[in-house]
């Protein structure tokens, strides 16, 4: 996307990543206070950093290296002669301390987990809090030497510099992770270094991102075509009400009904966003494309790559006939950027729309919302005067019940999946559960076991129920659904859906389970 100078004037934290699973989280957190900030490369030179404008504060992320390896990630020195506060967290303070000639070295005491902070000096960071906190460590390396020039303010049992700042300079470094809920007043540490130390004002918020946004499509896309893929689905639907708003009827949308959708899925989408928005919709039937290049494969990495080309051929095929289409646009978020791997992060999974893209793509890509996470992209919705029902729907998955059914996909296996799934989506509805369980489903494992059903022997598959809270699909907890609730759930399940004698609850959080199972 261009970088408008409406952008550069807003305030901005820039954090650069070096690796770590919370980097992600220092963002949202600062963009919660009213400040914008965005996670960029740790390769950015102090030049191309200060180019995006209004740089207020630069914060260094955690990360899995350790500084004194050869090729861990570096810094570009100059950032430090900017003349703006730094804080570098965990791997950043570590990179910070060999940066000014300080060492560090592996600790023989691990810390990992909730560790009490003593607070030994005055820093404008701890202003308001305690003098012993509760944060959160995750590290194995230690400070041995302090660089010159700075000054321990915070201790813990095996870290001795568990926080320093320069004596001069507003440079400073925290050993534990300020952004995880497991450091208790860790927001108010933040806070204090982007407004007192950095001297930000609040210039940001969701109306301001949204204005910014249709500026910039609408200075990218001009006068050419935008064909989004639009799947009913929250983020996509958001997408398609922003792109209408910037560009009106040079926006058409594709519908994709690649056969693995849910119970009468293809029918409400049509009616909720055709209807009532207005949306110029094409509805494509690809079930039996996508189902036969499915056929014979498990492995779900590869299947989730199949999914993802199919997508945009079908794509490209609809362009092909409307004559002159630039632009895909998608509603991907932070989250599936993230699982599909980055420069720094590793791949979880690919998710169809991000890893699953093939290289041959005739498109350009439009993802105006590929740095928000589930919960800021609802925002964005209700800001745009869309209803509860579009935007407090459950996420589903781009590969559908393709990456429900275990293993290879089939269209017995699909029934089945399908029809358990209406099942449980109508007694969750019924128990009043809907907006409690941030997303539920069934899925098929595959494998048969050893039934009876009116004293006949029954050999057939079990079908399991996930259930989960969240706030943004980054973790989650499986959701405590009643035990009567899930009594008639399993009994509807097996009474009604041929072929399935056992129901099964995942009751695995995430991490180290994920939600979907494949
Ligand atoms: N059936 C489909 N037809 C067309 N495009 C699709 C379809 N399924 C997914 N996509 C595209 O892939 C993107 C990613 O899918 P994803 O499920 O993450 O988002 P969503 O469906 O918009 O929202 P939600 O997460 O709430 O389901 C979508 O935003 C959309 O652009
Ligand atoms: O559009 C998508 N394409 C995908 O390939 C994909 N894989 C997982 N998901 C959804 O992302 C959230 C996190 O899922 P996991 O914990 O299973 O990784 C959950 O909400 C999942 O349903 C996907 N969405
Ligand atoms: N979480 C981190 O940033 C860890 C940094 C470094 N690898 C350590 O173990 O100390
Ligand atoms: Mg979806």
């Amino acid at each position: 996307m261009p970088e408008l100078e409406q952008m550069k004037q807003f305030e901005k934290i820039i954090v650069l990543d070096y690796g770590s699973q919370y980097n992600q989280l220092i963002t949202r957190r600062i963009r919660e206070f009213g400040v914008y900030s965005e996670l960029l490369s740790h390769r950015l030179s102090a030049q191309e950093i200060m180019a995006k404008g209004n740089v207020k504060g630069i914060i260094l992320s955690g990360g899995p290296h350790s500084v004194y390896n050869e090729n861990s990630f570096d810094i570009d020195p100059e950032i430090f002669n900017l003349g703006i506060p730094v804080l570098g967290v965990c791997y950043g303070m570590q990179l910070m301390t060999k940066t000014f000639g300080g060492v560090v070295e592996a600790s023989d005491k691990r810390e990992f987990g909730q560790q009490p902070l003593q607070i030994k000096e005055q820093s404008p960071l701890f202003k308001g809090l305690d003098e012993e906190e509760l944060v959160l460590m995750s590290h194995s390396d230690r400070i041995a030497e302090l660089p010159d020039g700075f000054k321990v303010t915070a201790t813990a049992p095996h870290s001795p510099v568990a926080a320093f700042e320069s004596e001069d300079k507003p440079f400073f470094g925290f050993q534990f992770h300020p952004e995880v809920r497991a450091s208790v007043h860790g927001n108010d540490m933040l806070k204090n270094f982007v407004f007192d130390v950095c001297g930000a004002s609040g210039d940001w918020s969701i109306a301001s991102f949204i204005d910014l946004k249709i500026a910039e499509i609408r200075e990218l896309v001009g006068d050419r075509k935008v064909l989004l893929g639009l799947s009913g689905g929250v983020d996509s639907s958001v997408v398609g009400v922003l792109l209408q708003k910037a560009i009106g009827d040079q926006l058409v949308c594709i519908f994709v009904d690649h056969g693995l959708l849910r119970k009468d899925e293809a029918k409400q989408v049509m009616e909720s966003l055709g209807g009532k928005f207005g949306l110029n919709i094409i509805p494509v039937d690809a079930s039996e494309r996508f189902l036969s290049k499915l056929e014979g494969v498990s492995d779900p990495e590869q299947k989730r790559k199949i999914i993802g080309n199919e997508f945009v051929y079908v794509f490209d095929d609809e362009a092909t006939k409307l004559d002159g289409i630039d632009f895909l646009a998608q509603g991907t978020l932070y989250t599936d950027v993230i699982e599909s791997g980055t420069e720094t992060a590793q791949t979880i999974k690919s998710h169809h729309n991000v890893g699953g893209l093939p290289e041959d793509m005739q498109f350009d890509l439009l993802e105006p919302l590929n740095t928000l996470f589930k919960d800021e992209v609802r925002a964005v919705g209700t800001e745009l005067g869309m209803p509860d029902s579009i935007v407090w729907r459950q996420p589903f998955p781009g590969p559908g019940l393709a990456i429900r059914v275990i293993g290879e996909v089939t269209k017995e296996k699909l029934e089945i999946v399908r029809e358990s799934d209406a099942i449980l989506r109508e007694e969750i509805k019924n128990a009043g559960l809907e907006r409690d369980i941030w997303q539920y489903f069934t899925v098929l494992p595959g494998f048969k076991s050893v039934g009876v059903m009116g004293d006949v022997r029954t050999y057939d598959y079990t079908i399991g129920i996930r259930a989960v809270t969240s706030v943004d699909g980054m973790t989650s907890e499986w959701a405590h659904i009643p035990y009567d609730v899930l009594n008639k759930i399993s009994q509807r399940i097996v009474n009604e859906v041929k072929h399935v004698n056992r129901v099964v609850l995942d009751i695995t959080s995430k991490p180290p389970a994920t939600i979907e199972w494949e």
